[in-house]
């Protein structure tokens, strides 16, 4: 394990949006209300990740007299179009519902603070020693109080003559998983292009705010809002956090790898288990690299955490712009994803054919995905505040490796050396990101306890070797 290494906050600066015209002071205020898909996660701690930059020329005067100036400057422009990230959640008593405000003067807290840790120790991926709380010191705080919860805040931290990392927290009531990326891939771009726009790459999407689209017929925003006013005391209108289970502090971090290659590896080999069985009616399993890559890693989970409840949920996320009807733009800002939950029998996945079952599993659920993907949404809320009650694991999965995360937050000092949704350690999820060597692999993170992940390691390299 690594040396106890100190942190040192050198500076909070307040970024604000920059106008959009030299003759206007800060941009006009805005006021976005939450749809049912937001108020899903009113009470939810922040989404937290952290990126890392390794840069051979590092040094700390480099880092303020140049590198600072352009973060700082292309967050600023980042933050015009994304006005909602420097402003609040707000639940005032007279109102009958949350909603995000963006008034003049609002601005979003960027920490920089220097650290003594080993940065070396903390980009390593294969030494499974990295202990989980070791990353929380590069996490900023985000305010909460009762009726005010701030949407974003974010710290760079430096390690002298090797790099600096960003670390964010997000509040996952205001945005999903593909707006913070769409966030991070406009200040990476701008960061990089000094603000203007290259002839050879396309600057990223801005986003969309048209919440007109985002239909509610069966009328889950007042069930959602009843559950919540209903949670922790009647008529509460708290935003504070609900508490969530701490992993255990002996929780160490792991990131895996599957290349394409083992991707496409096992894609043969489940059909040809499927040939074997004489299935032959292939289209019955969803063999995405989704399905595969998650199939997979659950497998080995189940198997290296020695689950003994009879059966195992996993619950995973789907994107649902494409699949409203209308349909919303890709850029549309804000959640609008829907939990799909998969039960398996734990002595199916342990057997023989565990990775089948799996499959099995994941692909009817994203099979009817079209048609049932809002089906007993009125009960997320509720199933979600009971979850929090149990003591039952749940495996589920956090990001998505079709973000493209790695690729696309190169603020001009190169790809980061290691990007972690460093969060995971409270929910427990599974996180899924492009893979840092691209070329179409996947990444996966975990935070388990040392004899499971190492338990795990050896069940990952060996299956794929297999094959
Ligand atoms: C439900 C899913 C997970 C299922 O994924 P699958 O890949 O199995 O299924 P799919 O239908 O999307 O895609 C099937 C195959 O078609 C391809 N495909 C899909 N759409 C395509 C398009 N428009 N153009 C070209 N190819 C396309 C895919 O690459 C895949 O091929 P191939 O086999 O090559 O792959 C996904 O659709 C989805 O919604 N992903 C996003 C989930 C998400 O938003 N997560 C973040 C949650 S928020 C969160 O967690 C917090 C945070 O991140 O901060």
């Amino acid at each position: 394990m690594a040396q106890p290494s100190s942190i040192k906050v050198v500076e909070v600066c307040w970024v604000a949006p920059k106008p959009s015209s030299p003759d206007s002071a800060s941009p006009d205020d805005q006021s976005l209300p939450l749809t049912f898909f937001d108020l899903l996660w009113l009470r939810f701690p922040p989404i937290q990740r952290v990126f890392f930059y390794e840069i051979s020329s590092f040094n700390t005067p480099l880092f303020f007299d140049s590198i600072l100036p352009k973060l700082k400057a292309s967050l600023s422009l980042t933050l015009q179009h994304f006005l909602p990230l420097a402003g609040n959640l707000t639940w005032p008593q007279d109102s009958q519902k949350p909603f995000l405000s963006y008034v003049k003067g609002d601005t979003l807290s960027l920490t920089i603070a220097e650290s003594d840790a080993d940065f070396y120790h903390l980009v390593s991926t294969n030494n499974f020693n990295i202990e989980a709380k070791e990353y929380h010191p590069l996490i900023p705080q985000l305010a909460v109080s009762h009726d005010q919860a701030a949407v974003m805040a974010l710290q760079i931290t430096i390690f002298p003559h090797c790099g600096f990392s960003i670390g964010s927290a997000v509040h996952h009531a205001a945005l999903d998983g593909k707006t913070s990326t769409s966030f991070l891939k406009l200040w990476a771009y701008l960061c990089k292009h000094g603000g203007l726009s290259s002839s050879l790459l396309p600057e990223p999407p801005k986003p969309c705010y048209d919440r007109r689209a985002v239909k509610d017929p069966a009328g889950i925003e007042p069930i959602y809002l009843k559950e919540w006013l209903n949670a922790g005391g009647p008529n509460n209108t708290s935003l504070m956090s609900l508490g969530v289970k701490e992993f255990p502090l002996d929780s160490i971090r792991g990131t895996f790898e599957f290349t394409r290659a083992k991707i496409e590896a096992l894609r043969q080999s489940v059909m040809a288990m499927m040939a074997k069985k004489k299935q032959q009616d292939h289209s019955v399993l969803h063999l995405s690299t989704f399905s595969l890559t998650c199939a997979y890693t659950w497998v080995c989970l189940v198997k290296a955490e020695e689950i003994k409840a009879e059966k195992i949920l996993l619950v995973f996320s789907a994107d649902c712009r494409s699949r409203l009807d209308p349909s919303l733009p890709a850029n549309y800002f804000g959640n609008c994803i829907a939990g799909r939950g998969v039960v398996a029998e734990t002595k199916g996945l342990l057997g023989e054919d565990g990775l089948f079952v799996a499959l099995n599993a994941i692909s009817e659920s994203i099979k009817c995905l079209d048609k049932t993907f809002l089906d007993g949404a009125e009960t997320w809320v509720s199933r979600m505040l009971n979850a929090l009650q149990t003591t039952d694991r749940v495996h589920s999965i956090a990001g998505s490796h079709t973000f493209g995360i790695y690729e696309a937050t190169d603020f001009g000092w190169g790809r980061p050396t290691k990007i972690d949704f460093v969060s995971i350690d409270r929910t427990g999820a599974i996180s899924f990101s492009d893979s840092k060597n691209g070329a179409g692999g996947v990444e996966v993170g975990l935070v388990l306890k040392k004899h499971y992940m190492e338990a795990f390691a050896s069940l990952f390299a060996r299956g794929l070797e297999d094959l």
